[in-house]
């Protein structure tokens, strides 16, 4: 039965680590890795193929329910192919997160990518990286964190990656784009970013990936 498999959750706003610490604890573990805004960022994209507009609630449903992508567990990271066409490094830009973050506002669409998400729940185990996968999409997950960093520190590591892999980009435009971003998560009327009930709230702002991967995998063992 797929409610038997444990979950641990990550959520947290953009730039806070969820994604590294939870490929890492996923190796560790030997589970299976969701990452739910990779969902809404290959949405955000398909939109944009079909020149659908952010807000069309009737255009997006279809696509979200049918959404033609794959993801391939590499070495390094995972290829995302989307109808056909790899979109593992579009998938990361600014201007998808802000295109995702705006689809992700609307209730139907986050239904319609419900199934999908908690099809990933799979034996032995599933660490699920998001903004709602402790307070909606797995609520009896086994721990639950809450992974955050102040605005400025996320925008800065956000330059760091995107500078790293050759994009020029200025770190006033990001975090103003964090800022919106926050705003928009924390603010819709459906699964808005907060940390569920029973969570472990963690600032990494002041720690290193190796110092917030050994607390969670603390609080994981305490849970166990
Ligand atoms: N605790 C940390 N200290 C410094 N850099 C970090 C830390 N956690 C993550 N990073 C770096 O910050 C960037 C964004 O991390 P990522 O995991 O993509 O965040 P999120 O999934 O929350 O948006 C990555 O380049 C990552 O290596
Ligand atoms: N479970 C999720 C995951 C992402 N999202 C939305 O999708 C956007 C992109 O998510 P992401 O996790 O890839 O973003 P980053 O944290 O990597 O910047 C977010 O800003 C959210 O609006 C969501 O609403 N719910």
């Amino acid at each position: 039965m797929l409610e038997t498999v444990p979950v641990i959750t990550i959520d947290g706003p953009s730039g806070a680590g969820k994604g590294t610490v939870s490929a890492l604890l996923a190796k560790h573990l030997g589970w299976q890795f969701l990452d739910s805004g990779a969902l809404y960022r290959v949405l955000a994209i398909a939109a944009m193929h079909h020149q659908i507009e952010a807000d069309d609630e009737q255009g997006l449903i279809p696509l979200a329910s049918g959404l033609d992508v794959t993801f391939i567990g590499q070495e390094h990271g995972c290829k995302v192919v989307l109808e056909g066409e790899d979109v593992s490094d579009l998938i990361r830009t600014e201007e998808v997160g802000a295109f995702a973050s705006k689809v992700a506002s609307i209730p139907t669409v986050r239904e319609a990518l419900l199934r999908r998400q908690r099809a990933f729940r799979e034996m032995p185990g599933l660490v699920a990286d998001g903004r709602d996968m402790g307070t909606v999409v797995f609520p009896n997950a086994k721990a639950k964190i809450f992974l955050t960093a102040s605005a400025e520190e996320r925008a800065q590591r956000r330059y760091n990656q995107l500078k790293a892999s050759g994009r020029n980009v200025s770190i006033d435009n990001l975090l103003q784009d964090i800022k919106a971003r926050d705003e928009r998560d924390m603010n819709r009327s459906v699964a808005p970013l907060v940390p569920a009930d029973d969570a472990l709230v963690l600032d990494s702002t002041s720690l290193s990936v190796k110092q917030v991967l050994d607390s969670v995998i603390e609080f994981v063992s305490q849970k166990q």
